[in-house]
């Protein structure tokens, strides 16, 4: 089955077309990385996705539903953590993730069965009952990956996810995200890190200038361009 179909998709701000007539799919049980140079058209593209910008032509369709028209069904099945995100600084990290599970179930057990994975995949111990405020970045992306990953999305667009961390708690973020992909679900990955992509992307798409320009598992690619590894397949194409 296929969890993400993006066909043909144009996005302009203005007169200005970040995203130039793009098309890719992701497939269930697959972690797809979108990969590509600063002012690509990564974050525009995983904002159309998510339903948070408007596409100017083209179509994109979740597990068959269609984002323009069934927004609503959409935004129930995925999971977006923006690259920037952010979160209540005077709520605990617990409070925050119980205060986000509200927003996905009423019923008393789901809601802590939610909360408590949360809490699991955060792993941030004690300091869970800490105030947002108080916690470095890196513990506050792992709160935020928590948050996108315990509601058990069928499609996690994740924008950088281990941006800002260290190498034991990036290790720790690649392996939450590729366990969550077991049981048939899908990932869509934005990522500047070539070895973490390597690592963890089933397939990649390296997008420049608004267009995507090779598509591929890292073996093929690395294959087709005679390259030790994706960094250098990476600037063999954007060259
Ligand atoms: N709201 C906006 N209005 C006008 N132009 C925009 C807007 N958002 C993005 N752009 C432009 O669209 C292009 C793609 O931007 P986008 O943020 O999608 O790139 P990116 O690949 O995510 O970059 P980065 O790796 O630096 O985060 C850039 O030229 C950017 O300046």
């Amino acid at each position: 089955m296929i969890a993400l179909e993006v066909s043909n998709l144009v996005k302009k701000y203005g007169d200005f077309e970040a995203i130039k007539n793009i098309s890719f799919e992701v497939r269930q049980g697959e972690i797809f990385g979108l990969i590509g140079p600063n002012g690509a058209g990564k974050t525009t593209t995983l904002r159309t996705i998510s339903t948070l910008i408007q596409i100017t032509s083209g179509y994109i369709k979740v597990y068959g539903y269609d984002v323009k028209k069934e927004g609503s069904h959409v935004r129930k099945i995925i999971s977006y953590l923006p690259e920037d995100a952010g979160a209540y600084r005077n709520l605990t990290g617990k409070e925050y993730l119980e205060f986000v599970a509200k927003f996905f179930t009423k019923d008393k057990n789901s809601l802590k069965k939610m909360t408590d994975k949360g809490i699991e995949i955060a792993n941030l111990n004690e300091r869970i009952n800490a105030k947002i405020d108080t916690y470095s970045k890196g513990m506050m992306r792992k709160l935020l990956i928590a948050r996108a990953m315990m509601t058990e999305p069928k499609l996690a667009i994740l924008d950088e996810p281990s941006s800002g961390l260290d190498v034991i708690n990036a290790r720790e973020v690649r392996k939450i995200i590729k366990e969550s992909v077991n049981n048939g679900k899908a990932v869509l990955l934005s990522s500047h890190n070539m070895l973490e992509v390597e690592y963890m992307c089933d397939r990649i798409a390296l997008i420049n200038s608004g267009k995507i320009v090779e598509v591929g598992t890292p073996k093929e690619l690395k294959e087709k361009y005679q390259a030790p590894n994706i960094e250098d397949v990476f600037i063999e194409v954007i060259k």
